[in-house]
């Protein structure tokens, strides 16, 4: 299969950041198991020490992944479960366009999204995924439920519709799902989907703030389209003026697909590294939890031509998701408490390991 992510031209780096650069998109195309004979050849010729290690440890993950991919749930239905992909319920009387008002949007807000739109490059791309992917990086160990109370002081300052703590935002999806009969691991999906912002907590290490966190995603290294919210902000990001990615296809070629772009950095893209490997989610969930702050594709139609054959099913899964995300977050405070049993079950369901490297 050919690589998604094609060897960027840099027409204007020094040598060694050159160098640097471009062993880090080799090891991004094999995390993704996307190897292209050509790239592969040349980089047998290029491996000393360090690097072949780096790369036997990917070669590790992937066996790792093909196992996984055994063991994760298919989707069947029960007897009185609503498929995943029926419309939602819960939101039918809801003033949808009180969501999501942006030209609205308090001075916090503003602020996240200029400093979140000029400052994420290609290259810091790199060395957050660089960073993230260390062999030699200490991994937090915890459980599911641990996870979410750490999240309890949590407020998100990109977000112009809650203002409620991530534990809270949590609970209020998962039961959402719940409300409307949507099948469990749907249910556990609304559960975790923002625990990747527990990113926060290892500030300097996996991070830099809540810029690099939270906040709606796209993808780097091609031209910022106009979906993307406080698109002009990206004015001022060095990348909008390189020849390659501030072309509509950047570095990436035709219908490359959704899941080989190289997304901004932050907590989607944390928790489905995380995941993947780690739980008995299905596909669908695992997309759910990867896309689901990709608002300027799946909300505002973007970046269609990057989608590969196939793509729609990706799409409807996380347009599934979606409503059970962002018109939840009206809903009543949910009493922590006497909803931990329930869910405390269907965390054991789906992360029979208990205990999570983060
Ligand atoms: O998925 C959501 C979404 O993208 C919101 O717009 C953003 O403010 C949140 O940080 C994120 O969790
Ligand atoms: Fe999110």
């Amino acid at each position: 299969m050919a690589p998604s992510v094609t060897e960027p031209k840099f027409v204007h780096a020094d040598g060694a950041a050159l160098e640097a650069i471009s062993d880090a998109v080799d090891n991004v195309n094999k995390l993704k198991g996307l190897l292209a004979a050509a790239a592969e050849s040349k980089r047998k010729k290029l491996l000393h020490g360090d690097e072949v290690k780096v790369l036997m440890d990917d070669d590790n993950r992937l066996k790792e992944e093909e196992k996984h991919s055994l063991e994760v749930h298919d989707i069947t239905l029960d007897d009185n479960e609503v498929p995943f992909d029926a419309e939602s319920k819960f939101d039918c009387g809801k003033d949808k366009t009180l969501f999501r008002q942006y030209a609205m949007a308090t001075e916090q807000v503003k602020g996240f999204y200029k400093e979140q739109h000029e400052k994420h490059t290609v290259a810091y791309n790199l060395a957050a995924r660089k960073r993230f992917s260390d062999p030699s990086r200490v991994r937090m160990e915890m459980g599911i439920w641990e996870a979410m109370e750490k999240l309890n002081t949590l407020i998100d300052e990109s977000d112009p519709d809650t203002t409620l703590t991530q534990i809270q935002h949590l609970l209020q999806s998962a039961e959402a799902i719940r409300r409307d009969g949507k099948p469990r691991w749907m249910q556990v999906t609304g559960l975790v989907h923002d625990l990747g912002k527990l990113m926060l907590f290892f500030e300097g290490q996996l991070c830099s703030s809540q810029w690099d966190v939270v906040g709606d995603t796209f993808p780097v290294g091609c031209a910022w389209q106009e979906t993307n919210i406080f698109h002009e902000y990206f004015a001022s990001n060095p990348d909008t003026n390189d020849k390659v990615y501030s072309t509509r296809q950047g570095m990436y070629k035709p219908k490359c697909g959704i899941n080989n772009l190289m997304m901004s950095w932050g907590h989607d893209e944390f928790l489905y590294l995380v995941l993947k490997d780690q739980s008995r989610l299905p596909k669908e969930a695992l997309a759910m939890i990867r896309f689901h702050s990709f608002y300027p594709w799946h909300f505002g139609d973007g970046y269609k031509e990057l989608m590969a054959d196939g793509d729609e099913e990706l799409l409807r899964a996380v347009r599934a998701f979606n409503p059970y995300d962002l018109y939840s977050k009206r809903d009543g405070v949910p009493d922590v408490e006497e909803l931990k049993p329930y869910y405390m079950d269907l965390i054991d369901e789906f992360f029979p390991q208990k205990i999570l490297k983060w």
